[in-house]
């Protein structure tokens, strides 16, 4: 083959559009994110992550018995067996937790025997009841590293209230309540990300729904995605307070290294998200608070941003709100588990619905065509 004839190549698959989607709608031109048609700022400021989370699965926000009926069976799905705390508890202290987590739905899945059902209805099924469990996983998994017990989930408390009920063993006040729930709405989907179109890969060879979770979890752990507000929060450690920043941002960016929770394959402009999570982030500074929090957050913003041009995205200011709340720094990602797993389901059944193998060409630039040598044997010399 000629070097005129060499097929592009789109690395990293960077502005390469690979199927529809009518689940959200990322629009970096209008720094917009829509989920299902509304506005991801209008859906955080009047519904609960409930509601979302029924919007990404059946379309359409629910109604009050529809809510009522969907709230019941989330509740009554919140607790782990004793098998699956006891994988969770033969897994080292030190383990890091989306390898704790990614276990779990591993074990979820090959217990449940609905597993190799793929109707859709199956399929939803199992994408509630990882929705119901997850808060458990992540809660207790947040308190076993601590040293401390596993907590019944409550089911007089709405998702967030038990999530945070279930991790500190104490009823949250309504500011923490609130931001914790803007925070999963803000993750729950952002379109053909890593993970979900990891979660898409995986669903369509026809593996089933807790293989493609599982998968996606793996993807979702790395620092260029989900583990960055994990690595927000190491930052903020390291530079240590708001005037150590110009210094501090000297050394990382001569030694070029990559300012986690910053930048965005898609947005270049400002993740639309940001907005609604600082101002999650300042109630939680005001409860707290923790001014000189907000100060090294600003201050690394503003020159990171002035010197390079690349704004924060939604990764940024989660990171120090759920350090605020209390949650270890290595729990991070594994909350944005618990939230992206609606959009990941969500996804799962949009690909088994209109299902076509996801299979790309490499171009091959290794030896060309050669023959294997064959060597003389002791009886052949
Ligand atoms: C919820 C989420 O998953 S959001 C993403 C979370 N991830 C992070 O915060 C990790 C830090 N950010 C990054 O690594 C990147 O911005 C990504 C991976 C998110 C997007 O990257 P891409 O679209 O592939 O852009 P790419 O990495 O090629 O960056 C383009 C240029 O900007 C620079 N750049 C982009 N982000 C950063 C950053 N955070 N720090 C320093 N430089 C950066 C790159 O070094 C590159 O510079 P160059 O052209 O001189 O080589
Ligand atoms: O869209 C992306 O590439 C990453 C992201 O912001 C997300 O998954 O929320």
């Amino acid at each position: 083959m000629t070097d005129d004839a060499k097929p592009e190549i789109y690395k990293g698959l960077a502005g390469v559009p690979v199927d529809y989607t009518a689940i959200s709608k990322v629009n970096p031109e209008t720094n917009s994110l829509l989920y299902r048609g509304y506005p991801v700022q209008e859906l955080a400021a009047n519904c609960t992550f409930e509601e979302v989370a029924y919007l990404l699965w059946y379309g359409e926000l629910p109604d009050p018995e529809q809510l009522g009926a969907f709230e019941d069976r989330e509740r009554s799905l919140r607790g782990l067996d004793h098998d699956v705390k006891k994988v969770i508890d033969a897994l080292p202290i030190d383990a890091h937790p989306m390898d704790v987590v990614r276990t779990a739905v591993s074990f979820i899945g090959a217990a449940d025997p609905a597993t190799p059902d793929e109707s859709p209805e199956a399929n939803l099924d199992k994408a509630i009841r990882l929705f119901a469990k997850l808060p458990s996983i992540v809660a207790y998994e947040q308190r076993r590293r601590n040293g401390l017990h596993y907590v019944e989930p409550r089911e007089d408390l709405g998702y967030s209230a038990n999530f945070l009920w279930q991790a500190f063993g104490e009823l949250p006040e309504l500011p923490v309540v609130s931001a914790f729930d803007v925070s999963m709405i803000l993750y729950a989907e952002h379109s053909f990300n890593a993970s979900t179109f990891t979660a898409r890969v995986i669903t369509s060879t026809l593996a089933d729904l807790y293989s493609a979770v599982t998968g996606a979890i793996g993807a979702l752990k790395g620092p260029l995605h989900g583990g960055a507000n994990e690595a927000v929060m190491h930052i903020f450690d390291e530079v240590g307070s708001a005037e150590h920043v110009g210094a501090w941002l000297d050394e990382a960016l001569g030694a070029k290294r990559k300012i986690m929770g910053f930048g965005h394959r898609v947005y270049k402009h400002g993740d639309s998200r940001v907005p609604t999570m600082h101002a999650a982030l300042v109630s939680l500074v005001e409860y707290y608070d923790r001014p000189d929090l907000l100060e090294l957050y600003t201050a690394l913003a503003d020159e990171f941003t002035a010197r390079k041009g690349i704004h924060p995205n939604l990764d940024y200011p989660s990171g120090p709100a759920y350090h605020l709340m209390g949650f270890d720094t290595e729990i991070f990602t594994p909350l944005f588990v618990a939230a992206r797993v609606t959009g990941w389901t969500a996804h799962i059944l949009e690909q088994a619905a209109a299902n076509a193998l996801i299979r790309p060409l490499s171009v091959y630039n290794g030896e060309d065509q050669r023959a294997v040598p064959v060597r003389e044997t002791a009886e052949s010399a």
